[in-house]
């Protein structure tokens, strides 16, 4: 629910780009009022507002969670803006009592309070005076304007007063209605200011856009002519963005783009001869919440690749033996398909691994697969439990622990093959027949 409170103003040349905004530029702001907005209240915000309106400070929500809002969303991480100085916080936050927390942060210009068993991460309003493609050296500023015009793209460069005033310098809230994914000014320069914003581009473009095919062809040329520089970025930090474009929406159109503008070999990814498995795979996993590494798998062609996608982006244990679960049985581990119990392959192979997470991967095996039907069986599956143990074997009158052992793998391909059915005694009596 939004109200038009002052229409058009102007805007005055800005830094490094003032040929393009020359033209008449338009800040609307305008009044929230929606139920995400109202949940944000907690004691704690109100303690903290009250606190910057008495000693003459401004504050107000910044950049993702003012999209989040605007799209009706409740954010998940709600970042503040002030045009207090992180030494002015630090002594506002004392006098009053109010604990600091990780003061990692301030070099930065962010505090962090704690208020009401909750924190609130407030920075300083700045410029990025000079950055080297990942790092900024930063100063401060008290003008609003000035700090959006260093964001990324116009869809986050938004800020939000407590009375729901929209502060919108570049026609943010105009793309987010129009599905609009754009930089703020000029993408070469916003991109070589942090190349992660290439990817920040693709994620977000899964995230607003509807139908995926349009861009800015400026946008485009920027992200080609400055992919090389993704290769100075930190792994962990590419492996963020990248899962989250691999889990959003168009991730057929987003990776097509990520080969077609060469930034694929710049964040790890391997350049198969084609994405005939990945267009494949992407169909496939279309709805089934699949893990990004299975979609990713399908761009990766033998285990090696797994090791050196690790290498670059430093994935997790998990993910690393998932990639190389898929890769390895992809072909192998497929459905039964002259027999009754199409599952059964992938049930045998769960009991034989004997690992926790066996069930997991292969229910994502199978989500890479496309086998929709067989999922909804595994999912409801429990896996049975072998009903002899080694002593029962000695109760029988075996004690060579060497012979227990083979005896119990007999009885368990026994079991197998009853379809887990057979129980204990006839297992047994089965010993003592041979
Ligand atoms: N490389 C980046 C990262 C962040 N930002 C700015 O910092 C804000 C907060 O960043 P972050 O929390 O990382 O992203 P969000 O946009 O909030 O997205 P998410 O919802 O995933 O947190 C962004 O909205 C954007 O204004 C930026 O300009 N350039
Ligand atoms: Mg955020």
């Amino acid at each position: 629910m939004l109200r038009l409170l002052c229409p058009w103003k102007r805007r005055g040349p800005g830094a490094g780009w003032s040929s393009l905004y020359l033209l008449k530029r338009c800040l609307c702001t305008m009044k929230l009022q929606s139920p995400e907005f109202q949940s944000l209240f907690t004691e704690g915000l109100k303690s903290l507002t009250e606190l910057f309106v008495k000693e003459n400070h401004e504050l107000r929500i910044a950049g993702g969670a003012v999209r989040d809002l605007l799209n009706g969303v409740k954010p998940q991480d709600v970042d503040f803006a002030t045009t207090a100085t992180p030494t002015q916080m630090k002594e506002m936050f004392q006098s009053a009592g109010i604990r600091m927390i990780n003061n990692k942060g301030e070099k930065h210009g962010t505090i962090t309070a704690r208020l009401h068993e909750e924190n609130f991460e407030i920075t300083t309003l700045r410029i990025d005076v000079t950055t080297d493609g990942r790092h900024a050296e930063v100063e401060f500023t008290t003008d609003w304007q000035k700090d959006a015009e260093r964001r990324d793209l116009t869809i986050n460069s938004m800020f939000l007063g407590f009375d729901g005033t929209l502060f919108d310098y570049f026609n943010g809230y105009e793309d987010l209605k129009n599905k609009k994914v754009r930089f703020v000014g000029h993408a070469h320069q916003r991109i070589q200011e942090d190349y992660l914003r290439i990817l920040r581009y693709f994620r977000f473009y899964g995230r607003i856009v509807d139908k995926p095919g349009e861009h800015d062809p400026e946008t485009l040329e920027a992200i080609a002519e400055n992919a090389k520089g993704l290769a100075g970025i930190s792994g962990e930090r590419i492996w963020v963005e990248l899962k989250k474009i691999l889990v959003g929406n168009h991730v057929n159109h987003l990776i097509h783009l990520i080969y077609d503008l060469d930034v694929a070999p710049h964040i790890g990814l391997p350049t198969p001869s084609s994405l005939e498995e990945f267009n494949q795979v992407s169909k496939n996993v279309e709805g089934c919440s699949a893990k990004p590494m299975t979609i990713l798998a399908s761009l990766l062609k033998v285990q090696d690749d797994v090791t050196k996608l690790d290498l670059r982006l430093k994935i997790s244990k998990e993910e690393k033996n998932l990639g190389l679960f898929i890769v390895k049985n992809r072909k192998d581990l497929v459905k039964a398909s002259d027999s009754s119990e199409p599952l059964k392959p992938y049930q045998d192979f769960i009991i034989d691994s004997r690992e926790p997470d066996a069930s997991a991967r292969v229910c994502e095996l199978l989500k890479y697969q496309g086998e929709r039907g067989l999922l909804k069986e595994m999912e409801q599956w429990s896996i049975p439990p072998f009903p002899v143990s080694g002593h029962d074997i000695r109760k029988v009158g075996i004690s060579s622990g060497k012979e227990i052992g083979a005896l119990l793998q007999q009885l368990r391909e026994q079991w197998k093959k009853s379809g887990y059915q057979m129980e204990k005694e006839e297992l047994l009596s089965y010993i003592k027949k041979t």
